[in-house]
C-alpha cells in the first residue's frame, strides 16, 4: 500500500494527546482519519512518475515559445509540513516541432508538488523533466509562492512571496529569449 492510513491515524492520535487534547472527544474523534485522507492527497505525487505525463508527444509546425502561465500550485514544505501555495509558469521552445498537450505540463508540476518539497527542488525537477522528455530548445520554470511556515509561525510575514526559476537550453544561453519569457510571465503584474 502506498500510504499507511492506520499508521498516520495512530500518529495523529499521539500528537493530539501530546498537546494535551482528548482524541476521543466528539470534534476530534474522526480527526486522525481526516488527516490521513488529507496526507494521502497531499503526498500522492510520491507514488507517481511525473515523466509519464510527457511520454506521448505530437508534431506541430511550431518552433516558438509555448508558455502555460498561472498554474495554481499547492505543495508541502518539507521542513515544517506546512503548505506553500502559489503559481507555476512553464515555458518551452519545441525542437523539430515536438510539442505536448498543455495540461500535461500542469500535471508534471502537480505530481512533483504533491510531495514533501522545497520550492527550489520543485522548480528544477519540473524543468529537468520537461527538458529530458521533450528535448526542447529551451525550458524555463518560474514559481511564485507563499510559505505558511513564514506566515503563521516563526518570522510571521504574511504576503512574502518566494520566487524561484530554473532555466535550461536557449533560456540559459540567450539573454533576449530569457527576457522575453520573463516579460510574458511577469507582464501581468
Ligand atoms: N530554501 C528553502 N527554505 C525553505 C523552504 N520552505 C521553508 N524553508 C525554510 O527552511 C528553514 C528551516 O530553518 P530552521 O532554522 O531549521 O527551522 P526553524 O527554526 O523552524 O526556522 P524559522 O522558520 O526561521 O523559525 C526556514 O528558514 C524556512 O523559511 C523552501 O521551499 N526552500
Ligand atoms: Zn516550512
Amino acid at each position: 500500500m502506498a500510504i499507511d492510513h492506520a499508521k498516520i491515524e495512530r500518529a495523529v492520535r499521539d500528537i493530539l494527546e501530546a498537546i494535551g487534547e482528548d482524541p476521543e472527544r466528539e470534534g476530534l474523534k474522526d480527526t486522525p482519519k481526516r488527516v490521513a485522507r488529507f496526507y494521502e492527497e497531499a503526498f500522492a505525487g510520491l507514488h507517481e512518475d511525473p515523466s509519464k505525463n510527457l511520454s506521448v508527444l505530437f508534431s506541430e509546425n511550431h518552433e516558438e515559445m509555448v508558455l502555460v502561465r498561472d498554474i495554481p500550485i499547492y505543495s508541502m514544505c518539507e521542513h515544517h509540513l506546512l503548505p506553500f501555495v502559489g503559481q507555476a509558469h512553464i515555458a518551452y521552445i519545441p525542437r523539430h516541432g515536438k510539442v505536448t498537450g498543455l495540461s500535461k505540463l500542469a500535471r508534471v508540476a502537480e505530481d512533483y508538488a504533491r510531495r514533501p518539497q522545497l520550492q527550489e527542488r520543485l522548480t528544477s525537477q519540473i524543468a529537468n523533466t520537461v527538458n529530458d522528455m521533450l528535448n526542447p530548445r529551451g525550458v524555463i520554470v518560474v514559481i511564485e509562492a507563499e510559505h505558511m511556515c513564514m506566515t503563521v509561525r516563526g518570522i510571521k510575514k504574511p504576503g512574502a512571496q518566494t520566487v524561484t526559476s530554473a532555466v535550461r537550453g536557449m533560456f540559459e544561453t540567450s539573454a533576449a529569449t530569457r527576457a522575453e519569457a520573463f516579460s510574458l510571465i511577469m507582464g501581468r503584474h
